[in-house]
């Protein structure tokens, strides 16, 4: 049997809680050798420590783990980090700050030896997140394994080639769900706007960008095979797509400059 992870989580906000409950329901890690370190813990958190039993908020000293995982803001971490340096020492930090490179990050925990880079997204609540990974080679294949393990208790792992592609990741899955749940609202005011009721319009907008991501879950075509699925020539789809994906290719550029907008932005957190 794989030996369940022993972890120090730092945040348990939306990112680490959810990557809190997704180790606790999968097994990943082992509760009663684990702590979790968040100030402000709300009842919610406390409760879920009562029943796994990991320590919460104990005192950074003599606490020894194989994974520290960095969940605080970026703009934060300067000021909560140096707290942790001692458990960095000896363990193996993963990161899943926005835009805090692995530089600064050592900067800020004394240089510890083994740091890595995750860039989870928030469906990891519901095991349906996707993380892209990158580690230096100062992570051995141990490591690489203990990271992965932890990350696919919550959804997919995708490994990158080097860190400046971790912003990349962030602008595309990190960010990505709140472009989808905006495509959403829009759907929805549109429908409204159509003169359908405002609650029948959420709930069929709401229901068809789940039964899209349910069938991007589950059937294997391309995204544009599905699409031409839907498309009947000549029909009501075609009408809306020669809007959205016309001449102009008005949602794909739209794309392309949100997404390098939100990769400029990581790389301005970084420095
Ligand atoms: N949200 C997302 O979809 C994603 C977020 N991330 C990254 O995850 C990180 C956290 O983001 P997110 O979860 O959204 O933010 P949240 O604000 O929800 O979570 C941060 C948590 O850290 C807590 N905190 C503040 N100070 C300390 C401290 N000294 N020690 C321990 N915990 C502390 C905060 O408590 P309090 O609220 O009381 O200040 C809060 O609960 C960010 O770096 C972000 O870039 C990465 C991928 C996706
Ligand atoms: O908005 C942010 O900065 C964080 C990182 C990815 C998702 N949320």
């Amino acid at each position: 049997m794989t030996k369940e992870i022993s972890v120090a989580l730092v945040g348990a906000g939306a990112m680490g809680g959810a990557l809190l409950r997704g180790w606790l329901s999968a097994g990943t890690i082992d509760p009663a050798a684990s702590a979790v370190f968040d100030p402000a813990a709300d009842a919610a958190l406390k409760k879920l420590a009562r029943r796994h039993d990991f320590a919460l908020n104990p005192s950074p000293e003599g606490i020894s783990v194989d994974a520290l995982v960095l969940a605080v803001k970026p703009q934060a971490a300067a000021s909560v980090l140096p707290a942790y340096a001692a458990i960095a020492r000896s363990a193996l930090v993963i990161s899943v700050m926005a835009g805090m490179s692995l530089a600064a990050i050592g900067r800020a925990l004394g240089d510890p030896p083994r740091v890595a880079r995750a860039m989870p997204n928030l469906p990891a609540a519901f095991g349906a997140g996707v993380t892209g990974l990158y580690a230096p080679a100062t992570v051995n294949a141990h490591g690489r394994d203990v990271i992965d393990r932890l990350m696919a208790a919550t959804g997919e792992t995708v490994w990158v080639r080097s860190e400046e592609e971790i912003d990349f990741v962030t602008a595309v899955s990190g960010s990505g769900p709140a472009y989808f749940f905006l495509l959403t609202e829009a759907l929805a005011e549109a429908g409204a706007a159509l003169g359908l009721e405002k609650e029948a319009a959420q709930r069929l907008a709401r229901a068809t960008a789940s039964g899209a991501g349910a069938m991007l879950a589950a059937d294997p075509r391309s995204p544009a095979d599905m699409r031409k699925a839907v498309t009947s020539p000549g029909g009501t789809t075609a009408a809306a797509l020669g809007v959205l994906d016309g001449d102009a290719k008005a949602l794909r550029r739209l794309m392309k400059e949100a997404a390098a907008a939100a990769a400029k932005r990581a790389a301005e957190l970084t420095e």
